[in-house]
């Protein structure tokens, strides 16, 4: 049984290229044929060539001294002609490689990208918040566009040079069979070696993969704009770009001695090759002189015998190669069979519309993956429909983990949320995530126009619906849109030609215009107004209920005078809660969030 499964996964593995080549087909099926066409043209041309020249040569030899040489001229001239015409379509086909290989290149790289990206899409969040997970994208993004279609070509001059060089062992076994024996000995040494660096390259690439990443984290702040400010003011520069080398240089000293290592053996390898074939050179000129063998026999032995060794080599290294093809492509499927953990309902259920009795967190708890706390314990609370509620506590006490658990970006470790007695996992994801409007603290900032970042926030509808502008009214976004120079259709950010920069708290406004234009039965605001000015805040925090409609509303902020007319606040801390009841209740409970709120009316008197 334990023998079966090896088996099993051994063949799994070496035929790992197959699908690839299913990856390759589809992401173009007539630049697929186009590209095996040429090939297997350019793999017999050759062939003929070389049959071509040895009759034009033979027939030379036995015209040499013709009684007519116009007659005999004119016996050569068809084949000229052919070879002509031959010679003449190997380099046709040659420039329509060049010209299908960059068409077909371009297909699969999107195609790939096209694929990686679905697959980013689909992978959940907790897998952004894992290092091992970036390891395995950047090694799926080095070899996804380029390993599919090598292992077509491969496979193309595996054959390419398989169809030439049984025409040449049939030649050479008409000299000596023991020809055939000595090309294989000679090319053998040469594939072992580089099957053997392969596996090198490969182990260290997948140790490196880290290291990779820091280098490439660490030009990435230098030249990126969110660290420009800090870089220049802190004079981080210099000591960034030297961090920056001493990695890069460590990365190639250690490639440098594989590849070193490498180079030595390939020389020795093919050196030893090199000796074989010039015995079988010199045995063949030994035969002529001797007067075996015509001037034509030698001419295309020396061919069938130089080409026959090309062949063999070129056969093996395409096999070798596409052994290392096959070992890296683990790495494309290692990304691609990543499975999510937050699944679809086998039989999902309709989400409430309206919901009537409200969303309940029962007995919920939480322990992010990898990390030895709990971030949520024994979690008890109720929204229900129109209601207003505050989420208070200390950094880190837990608040947007709870509303990553309410949106599924995760799931309780125990315990369940409901929505009107049906656990979130019984609805389909895009359902739920569709009743929920949420904008966390790290909120995006699109390099797109101002109507599309806030349309976003609801993209069934159409870019020029009068609910964009309405939902940046209700934010405080139009007044500042109103005042950029294409107004809704000024692309934000300066990422872009023509771009506006808005200051974090204008950037804030259409982010919270985004929320409020979702068509969702409840509204999760981290921090809406953190970055606003006092007016702006005021002002949406007047108005609130008016602002949110009909709405559920969670909100977490520390700014404790913004949280009063919330219908309920709960307390949060090191994952618990630990108070809760209307802002009033608690002042007279003098607990924690009586001192909280104290302490900071303090500030403001
Ligand atoms: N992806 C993660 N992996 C592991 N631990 C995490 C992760 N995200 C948050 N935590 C931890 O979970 C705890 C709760 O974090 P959370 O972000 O929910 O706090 P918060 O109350 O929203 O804080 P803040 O007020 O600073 O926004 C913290 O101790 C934090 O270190």
């Amino acid at each position: 049984m334990k023998a079966g499964k090896i088996i099993k996964s051994k063949i799994k593995q070496a035929t790992r290229f197959i699908p690839a080549l299913g990856l390759v087909w589809q992401s173009s099926p007539g630049w697929t044929i186009a590209r095996i066409i040429l090939v297997s043209i350019q793999g017999i041309l050759p062939l003929a060539a070389i049959y071509l020249a040895k009759l034009i040569i033979d027939t030379v030899t036995s015209n040499l001294r013709a009684a007519n040489p116009s007659a005999a001229f004119d016996q050569i001239l068809p084949l000229l002609i052919i070879a002509g015409i031959v010679t003449i379509i190997i380099s046709l086909c040659q420039s329509l490689t060049e010209l299908v290989n960059t068409a077909h290149s371009q297909k699969v790289t999107d195609y790939m990208q096209g694929i990686i990206h679905a697959k980013s899409i689909e992978a959940d969040l907790e897998y952004y918040e894992n290092a091992k997970y970036h390891d395995a994208l950047q090694r799926a993004q080095q070899e996804a566009p380029y390993r599919p279609p090598q292992i077509l070509n491969r496979l193309a001059e595996a054959g390419q040079n398989g169809i030439s060089l049984v025409a040449m062992i049939g030649l050479l076994l008409s000299l000596h069979w023991g020809i055939i024996g000595i090309l294989l000995v000679a090319a053998i040494p040469a594939v072992l070696v580089r099957m053997k660096y392969s596996r090198v390259m490969y182990y260290w690439q997948r140790r490196r993969t880290q290291l990779e990443r820091q280098s490439m984290y660490l030009g990435w702040m230098i030249t990126a704009d969110q660290y420009a400010k800090e870089i220049r003011l802190f004079d981080l520069g210099s000591w960034f770009s030297k961090e920056y080398l001493k990695i890069r240089n460590k990365l190639y000293q250690e490639r440098l001695s594989i590849a070193t290592k490498r180079s030595i053996a390939y020389f020795l390898a093919q050196a030893t090759a090199g000796i074989f074939v010039f015995g079988v050179f010199a045995f063949i000129i030994y035969q002529t002189i001797q007067g075996i063998l015509l001037l034509g026999d030698l001419v295309l032995y020396y061919q069938a015998l130089q080409r026959g060794q090309q062949n063999l080599k070129a056969l093996l290294t395409s096999l070798s190669g596409l052994y290392e093809d096959n070992l890296f492509l683990a790495n494309l499927y290692e990304f691609l069979d990543l499975k999510p953990k937050i699944v679809e309902p086998e039989y999902p259920k309709l989400l409430p519309q309206p919901i009537t009795k409200g969303i309940i967190f029962d007995n919920v708890s939480f322990q992010y993956t990898d990390s030895a706390r709990q971030a949520l314990k024994n979690i008890n609370l109720t929204i229900k429909p129109g209601e207003t509620i505050a989420l208070v506590g200390e950094n880190g006490s837990g608040k947007t983990t709870l509303i990553k658990l309410l949106c599924r970006l995760y799931d309780p470790t125990s315990g369940n949320i409901t929505i009107d007695g049906v656990d979130l996992r019984d609805f389909k994801i895009a359902d739920l995530r569709k009743q929920i409007g949420v904008i966390f603290q790290d909120y995006a900032k699109y390099h797109f126009t101002a109507a599309e970042n806030i349309r976003l926030g609801n993209i069934d509808i159409l870019p020029g619906d009068h609910q964009i502008r309405s939902a940046a009214c209700r934010s405080g976004a139009d007044d500042v849109i109103q005042r950029l120079p294409q107004k809704y259709d000024t692309i934000l950010g300066k990422l872009f030609a023509q771009g506006e920069e808005l200051s974090i708290g204008q950037w804030q406004k259409v982010a919270l215009a985004r929320a409020f234009l979702r068509d969702s039965q409840v509204i999760v605001l981290d921090e809406p107004t953190s970055a606003m000015d006092p007016k702006a805040e005021y002002e949406v925090f007047s108005r609130f209920r008016e602002l949110i409609k009909d709405q559920a509303a969670i909100l977490i902020t520390h700014r404790l005078s913004t949280v009063r007319m919330a219908d309920r606040i709960y307390v949060m801390e090191q994952g618990s809660i630990v108070e809760s009841g209307t802002h009033s209740e608690l002042i007279k409970q003098q607990g924690k969030y009586a001192y909280l709120f104290e302490t900071q009316a303090q500030n403001y008197r």
